[in-house]
């Protein structure tokens, strides 16, 4: 895979409050073209990370490299330019503007005269989206609404996508295409770097596994390796293949009965 699309972090902390760190000094390379699954207990400092390395933590130190240019002094915009794309916790697409204004709206930051082949793009990418063009985002199942972020996020042609649990609230079936669906991506050399609570599958969907506890990483490795590890199982994933992160409320919202 193309050393451009590698991410890294080194001696990287990043917090709120000045002189917290929520991620405590964490060195790592994730893997280029992979998915990458971070996992971990509530609180372990998981999302802080996909913040801090796209730079909407208040504070960071230590340094963040896309291929071999260091960016950790660039803003979040100047990041996304860079080629991280981020999509956030929660379907916070734009819910009374209708899909294609949704991906219009993904391609605002391109030059005027790339956006509409982007939005043609994308939906040629993301066919269940297509069917729903002219529909309100707000309509839409959860599925397709996670479908439609990730699908504004890639309109930029990122070369590392980071997401938060993406599979939150979904039904099994709907989770299961999602995950294809940043397996798919990566088969096109984009790095996904994913948060996730459905341990069990993520990991099954994923190349690579990184536990983080505390704010540094535990323990990293193939993501088949870190799910059959007994101490990951008993520790961390609750023993049971069924079982998101420990200390976690099961998830009692409405599942989507239908997938995408
Ligand atoms: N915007 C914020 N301001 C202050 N503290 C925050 C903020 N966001 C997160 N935190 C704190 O940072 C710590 C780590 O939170 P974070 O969401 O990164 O953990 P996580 O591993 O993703 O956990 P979860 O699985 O619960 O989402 C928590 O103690 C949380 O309260």
């Amino acid at each position: 895979m193309p050393a451009d699309r590698h991410l890294s972090v080194s001696a990287f902390s990043a917090g709120y409050l000045s002189g917290v760190p929520i991620v405590n000094d964490l060195t790592y390379g994730f893997a280029s073209g992979s998915l990458t699954t971070i996992v971990g207990p509530n609180g372990a400092g998981k999302s802080s990370l996909l913040k801090g390395i796209y730079g909407l933590t208040r504070w960071c130190k230590g340094s963040i490299r896309i291929g071999d240019r260091d960016i950790t002094a660039l803003p979040a915009w100047g990041r996304l330019q860079a080629g991280i794309s981020l999509v956030p916790q929660g379907r916070c697409n734009f819910p009374h503007m209708t899909v294609q204004e949704n991906l219009q709206l993904g391609v605002y930051t391109l030059p005027r005269s790339n956006r509409a082949v982007a939005v043609a793009e994308a939906l040629d990418q993301f066919p269940a989206l297509a069917a729903q063009r002219t529909r309100a985002a707000g309509n839409l199942s959860g599925g397709q609404q996670q479908l439609l972020e990730i699908a504004m996020a890639m309109m930029v042609h990122p070369r590392v996508l980071l997401i938060d649990e993406p599979s939150l609230g979904l039904s099994p079936k709907a989770r299961c295409q999602i995950f294809d669906k940043l397996k798919e991506i990566t088969d096109h050399g984009v790095s996904v770097v994913m948060v996730e609570q459905n341990v069990i599958e993520g990991l099954a969907a994923s190349d690579i596994a990184v536990v983080m506890v505390d704010g540094r990483i535990h323990r990293h490795g193939p993501a088949e390796e870190v799910l059959n590890d007994p101490e990951m199982k008993n520790v961390f994933l609750g023993g049971r293949p069924d079982t998101a992160a420990p200390g976690r409320e099961p998830d009692r919202r409405r599942h989507d009965d239908d997938g995408i």
